[in-house]
């Protein structure tokens, strides 16, 4: 166990936790690793995550590296449109396996192509830069959604199939043209089957934020040219690492109870705290897992991230001072992909103690002194680190906080596997737009001079 690439330190927890409260979490436990590994506990039918990367089948893999490989071949710009699970998973991986300024270099300076996404906002003026952007670069679309009748995604694809149509023609679009939806339902699939778009398969047992080492995930991660057989081959080993009920033995499981217990004490907003910006969409990934996943029933932590030291000079006042409803579960990266000295032999600045240290060295001491003061301060901290950015260790990380938040929706009583909240925006919007079939809330809408 103590190899893995992950490790959680719970050392911090001490003033808040006393130490037989996790042991007396483990008979509720052993129940939620039951209800998640039996399939019997509510949401079931959306489990099959758990042994996707054990179980992948070797033909998609292929399909997928073959799609990739077609990609970089025909395009500069891959534009992954889709909203939620179907993007989140994909821009993290990319971001966190990237150079930072991987963006922004010409298109000689990259071996494979940019990948931009769209579809997950209604921007208007985010769709029109993304179009100036890609300029008359040659591109194409991966299209990702699982029901395939989001709105958010279904507009941005009718505008850029309507710009490859222009570009190359219907039927040289279609070549461009990559879609990811459900095997048997949905606009998304009747649309493909028509035209005859390449096609990957959501799972029907995958939920959309559990999606990431699926087709949804794994072939923009390849078409932007990374590994996706070690990050299967990292979220595997995972598999196998947190695969027992006994909490001594299982990290993500201690890491889900020690969140439980912290709920029930009134810490219910945790802040996923990063020292590297390269890990911000993980944040934002881990955000949609949380908070879809626990925040239901007028019940779950709110989930929150803290870009630092950047936010610590926002709102890392409130974060030391203001209300005592707050933990951090800070991920840190040991060793950061490259280092830097800070120069020696300018004395004006007051740095003379920092000469020659690396600044892996000066954030680590940034993030130590952080995590001491917030502890002092009343904020109970977890530690997940990680050893380095690659894409085993990333496959790991990611099952890490999928498998604890199934069992952790379970301890709070909860289907973790279902969304329902998600409709209510959903629905006064297609009232508000007159969607057929929304005419009575409409006219509700009209009757109180709201439209
Ligand atoms: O893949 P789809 O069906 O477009 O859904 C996108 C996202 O929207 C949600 O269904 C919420 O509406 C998320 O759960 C999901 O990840």
């Amino acid at each position: 166990m103590n190899n893995t690439p992950v490790k959680l330190t719970t050392d911090h927890l001490a003033n808040f936790v006393g130490p037989e409260e996790l042991a007396m979490l483990q008979p509720m436990v052993t129940v939620a690793d039951q209800l998640l590994r039996s399939g019997t506990g509510a949401g079931h039918d959306y489990t099959d995550w758990v042994h996707l990367a054990s179980q992948f089948d070797s033909a998609e893999l292929v399909q997928i590296q073959q799609a990739a490989a077609k990609i970089k071949n025909q395009s500069k710009v891959l534009v992954v449109v889709g909203i939620g699970g179907s993007y989140l998973g994909a821009r993290a991986v990319i971001d966190f396996l990237s150079d930072y300024f991987n963006s922004a270099y010409p298109d000689g300076d990259r071996d494979f192509p940019q990948i931009l996404f769209a579809g997950n906002s209604i921007s208007p003026s985010y769709l029109n830069s993304l179009i100036k952007l890609i300029g008359d670069r040659d591109f194409s679309v991966n299209v990702i959604s699982k029901s395939g009748t989001t709105t958010e995604p279904a507009i941005a694809f009718r505008v850029l199939k309507e710009l490859l149509e222009n570009r190359y023609g219907h039927q040289a679009a279609r070549d461009r043209i990559y879609v990811t939806t459900d095997a048997n339902q949905g606009a998304l699939k009747t649309l493909a089957d028509q035209q005859g778009y390449e096609k990957f398969v959501i799972p029907a047992g995958v939920g959309g934020r559990f999606s990431v080492l699926t087709a949804v995930g794994l072939l923009p991660i390849a078409a932007a040219g990374f590994d996706i057989d070690q990050l299967l081959a990292g979220a595997k080993e995972a598999e196998n690492a947190y695969r027992s009920a006994d909490l001594s033995q299982n990290p993500a499981y201690q890491y889900a109870a020690y969140r439980n217990i912290l709920y029930r004490k009134g810490y219910t907003t945790e802040l996923l705290v990063n020292y590297e910006p390269t890990l911000v969409q993980i944040g934002e990934w881990w955000k949609q897992l949380q908070g879809e996943s626990e925040g239901k029933d007028g019940k779950g932590i709110f989930t929150a991230t803290g870009n630092f030291s950047t936010d610590l000079h926002s709102f890392g006042q409130y974060i030391q001072e203001g209300r005592r409803n707050l933990f951090e579960t800070v991920l840190r990266v040991k060793n950061p992909v490259s280092d830097l000295a800070v120069p020696t032999g300018q004395a004006e600045d007051g740095l003379g103690y920092l000469e020659g240290e690396n600044l892996s060295y000066v954030n680590r001491m940034a993030s130590e002194g952080t995590l001491l003061a917030h502890v002092a301060g009343g904020v109970p901290n977890l530690l997940v680190e990680i050893d380095k950015q690659d894409e085993f260790t990333l496959g790991h990380l990611l099952y890490f906080f999928e498998i604890a938040v199934g069992v952790s929706g379970y301890l709070n009583g909860v289907n973790p596997f279902n969304q329902p909240g998600v409709e209510a925006y959903k629905q006064n919007m297609f009232a508000l737009l007159n969607k057929p079939g929304y005419e009575d809330l409409h006219q509700q809408f009209q009757d109180q001079g709201l439209i």
